[in-house]
């Protein structure tokens, strides 16, 4: 059993489960758990060693939760079971559970239905071949039992929401690929958001960008907080802090502490935090 495992057994408020509760690592209000990933175990194929062991750990609905650590501690893969993309690869399997509002995911769920809910922004822009209004109502489309006056308010209002809809409004029928990298990040944070999703995960979504367009994400990313989830892959220790309400520290597949970002950064419980945030290792 892990280490983070060991302290949330032992904390008593965790075994309410998706109920409201509160933990040991909040002082603030109650909170209420918008997913919940139990003893979760991934592996690539079934004769390589899992790379995600036994990781248990809540997602607070309306916040921030950020997954930190060195390279290939398993972040992604994290991130990636939390929408099953991993099924398109028939070798790859994930053991124990991950519940978005009491229902497993890990299940027989319906996969659109599952993305729908659970959106995903990958660390390069990933806009479709196609024009930007086209790129908008893909998803919703795809989705389907909406009027064409239903897409395109819902387009306007997403497009809004991720402060794009200025710069595109007067060319919606342009070619995505001539955005620039931030305004193509932006776009996919729309296409993900005309979707009504309740979680959004990004992937390092800024790594690619400069620091004008990373600002301008993670600001969009602070407000976006008040309708969604976001739970967010980051390299940069600073980006963290600025924009987590909770952080996870991940160290070869296994969660080693989570809690509030603030403690996390100034009053690491494990000795490998403290050495990681630090900057001994990374
Ligand atoms: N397609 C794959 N097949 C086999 N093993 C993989 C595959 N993708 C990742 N892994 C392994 O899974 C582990 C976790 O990788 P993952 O990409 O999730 O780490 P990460 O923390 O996101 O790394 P980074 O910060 O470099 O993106 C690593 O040991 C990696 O080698």
């Amino acid at each position: 059993m892990t280490a983070m495992t060991n302290s949330l057994v032992n904390d008593n408020s965790f075994s309410k489960g998706l109920d409201t509760l509160s933990t040991e690592a909040t002082n603030d209000q109650a909170m209420t758990c918008r997913m919940q990933i139990e003893d979760l175990s991934f592996f690539y194929n079934k004769n390589l060693p899992a790379s995600l062991k036994n990781i248990t750990m809540p997602i607070y609905n309306n916040k921030v939760t950020a997954l930190i650590g060195p390279s290939g501690c398993g972040k992604s893969t994290l991130l990636r079971t939390m929408n099953r993309i991993y099924d398109l690869y028939r070798t790859q399997y994930a053991e124990g559970d991950i519940l978005l509002d009491d229902e497993s995911i890990l299940g027989s769920i319906d996969l659109n239905e599952l993305r729908s809910k659970v959106g995903m922004v990958f660390q390069k822009p990933t806009p479709f071949p196609m024009s930007i209004y086209e790129n908008m109502a893909f998803g919703l489309k795809l989705k389907g039992g909406f009027s064409k006056d239903e897409i395109d308010t819902q387009i306007e209002k997403a497009l809004k929401r991720a402060h794009l809809w200025e710069e595109v409004k007067d060319k919606m029928n342009a070619d995505a690929m001539g955005l620039s990298g931030g305004q193509q990040q932006r776009l996919c944070i729309a296409r993900t958001i005309a979707l009504q999703p309740e979680v959004i995960l990004m992937d390092e979504p800024t790594s690619a960008l400069d620091p004008i367009a990373t600002a301008a994400i993670e600001e969009l990313i602070t407000e976006l907080r008040e309708k969604y989830t976001i739970v967010i892959v980051t390299h940069n220790m600073q980006q963290a802090m600025r924009i987590s309400d909770h952080t996870g520290f991940m160290y070869l597949g296994e969660l080693i502490e989570f809690g509030e970002t603030e403690q996390i950064f100034k009053a690491p419980k494990h000795d490998r935090t403290q050495r990681y945030i630090s900057g001994d290792f990374g």
